[in-house]
């Protein structure tokens, strides 16, 4: 069969492992698509060290338009990322008829709906298993190997970066800004790193994931966004005694009133596999009702495994773009004309209507009755407590302290009720500072 000729642009960490493992295991890629998949042109604003990755045998071009253009590329391959440029580059390669891969989830999250229009429109295929949790085929699962189940939920770590800094934080003491650093180093880190600690990464993701399993919109805007620069390490410290762990977790869940959509810190149980998923690795837990759960592990970001899903996409391309467009899956996993419309039977649920459970962790003065002044108020609001922890006034100010934490866990609780009753609490004279607030997930 024909070569696919693939034009990559964009040939910085992703693009250069794609360079890479394409060029390593040719052979075998190649039995499996069924042809060859050829690199036949890269356009990066670099072109020297575009250059240097390549050799002489790719040609290199300084201007994308340039590759799109070409008529001898099947596939444009964007792996420049953000929603500027890359945007306007993949509309301009659907038009040119143009089958296109692309890791950029920001991209997909946001302008995802304009963008498969047009593909459809045109009739060419967009794939973007890197788009979400690297390495790991989440995309080909969720649109593929469960597609007989209803999706109950899902729940995943899903942003390395953020992983990355709270395992290091957690086992080595390390300061915020140093792991940072360190993650940007690796190659894991959004160009924008406020992407990552504020959780908009992981939103990104779970938007899309949020789209695939539910049979709605990518919809970014009604997603709830908090990342991880707010964490005390009080509250890491907490939360392992009383058994959990801390992680940011992406969240989307099906209730009959409609989709939660989340990124936030969350505690997890310490015996949940998925609390012990360490360093700048992933893992994505479904609940599908038919197969109960299924877990998802591996490397969700970094140069090659991020290539080994473009490539994977890649060979889908190669087997299915003879296909008749309407026998192809579709991108969305539902067929796109029974999409939920935005905001209809299936909105996205705003966060106060969110039900979970919450560690909640006050400092407050050491006197008789403010604890049960502060139950006192959440029994009010019908909030159920399931365990509290008081420390000792010495171990959180010293010898002497006048300060002690007090520390809730509670049952479900409507977010809209716990926000009413953390406003009347942070009133009461004896709590000495803002109240911390972290959902709590069981994943049962
Ligand atoms: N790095 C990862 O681990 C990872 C994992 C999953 C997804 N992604 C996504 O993959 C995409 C690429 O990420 P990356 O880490 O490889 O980024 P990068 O910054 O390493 O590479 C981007 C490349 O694009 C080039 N570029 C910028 N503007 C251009 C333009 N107008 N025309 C041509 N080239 C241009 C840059 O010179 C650079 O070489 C992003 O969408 C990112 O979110 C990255
Ligand atoms: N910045 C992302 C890259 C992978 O999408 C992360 O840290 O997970
Ligand atoms: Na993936």
């Amino acid at each position: 069969m024909k070569p696919i000729q693939v034009g990559l642009l964009g040939i910085g960490t992703v693009g250069s492992g794609v360079f890479n493992v394409l060029g390593r295991n040719q052979d075998e890629i190649c039995r499996r698509a069924g042809c060859d998949i050829r690199i036949a042109a890269v356009a990066d604003l670099d072109t020297a060290r575009a250059r240097s990755i390549v050799g002489e045998s790719v040609r290199v071009l300084g201007d994308a338009r340039e590759l799109i253009a070409d008529p001898e590329i099947d596939v444009v391959v964007e792996l420049i990322g953000g929603c500027g440029i890359a945007r306007l580059l993949v509309l301009e390669a659907i038009a040119a008829g143009k089958h296109v891969v692309t890791a950029n989830k920001a991209l997909l999250a946001v302008h995802g709906t304009e963008i498969f229009q047009a593909a459809a429109d045109k009739g060419v295929i967009v794939a973007f298993e890197a788009a979400v949790a690297g390495g790991i085929p989440i995309i080909k699962a969720l649109r593929e190997g469960l597609t007989a189940n209803r999706i109950q939920w899902i729940a995943g770590i899903i942003n390395g970066t953020t992983n990355f800094i709270l395992s290091e934080m957690r086992d080595k003491g390390l300061d915020f800004g140093v792991v940072l650093k360190e993650a940007q180093a690796l190659g894991y880190a959004e160009a924008d790193p406020t992407f990552d600690i504020e959780g908009v990464d992981a939103a990104h993701k779970a938007t899309i994931m949020s789209a695939l399993a539910f049979g709605i919109p990518v919809q970014f805007d009604k997603a709830y966004v908090e990342g991880i620069t707010q964490l005390a390490a009080a509250d890491i410290k907490y939360a392992e005694q009383l058994g959990y762990r801390i992680k940011l977790l992406g969240i989307t869940r099906r209730r009959p009133e409609g989709i939660e959509l989340r990124v936030h810190p969350s505690l997890v149980p310490a015996k949940r596999l998925i609390a012990n998923v360490e360093g700048a690795m992933n893992a994505v837990v479904v609940q599908g009702d038919a197969v109960g759960a299924t877990l998802y592990y591996g490397k969700g970001a970094g140069s090659e495994p991020t290539a080994s899903a473009v490539i994977a996409d890649l060979v889908d391309i190669a087997r299915l773009h003879g296909a008749d467009a309407a026998h192809r899956v579709p991108p969305l996993a539902f067929q796109s004309h029974t999409l939920a419309a935005a905001g209809g039977e299936l909105p996205v649920l705003p966060m106060s209507e969110v039900v979970t459970s919450y560690y909640l962790r006050a400092r407050v003065a050491d006197e008789a009755g403010v604890l049960a002044r502060i139950t006192g108020i959440l029994a009010e609001a019908g909030i159920s407590i399931d365990a509290v922890l008081q420390r000792e006034a010495d171990e959180v100010g010293g010898e002497g302290s006048t300060q002690t934490d007090v520390i809730i866990l509670t049952h479900d609780t409507r977010e809209g009720d716990m926000d009413t009753a953390l406003a009347r609490i942070q009133q009461l004279p004896t709590v000495l500072a803002p109240i911390t607030r972290i959902r709590k997930e069981e994943l049962n």
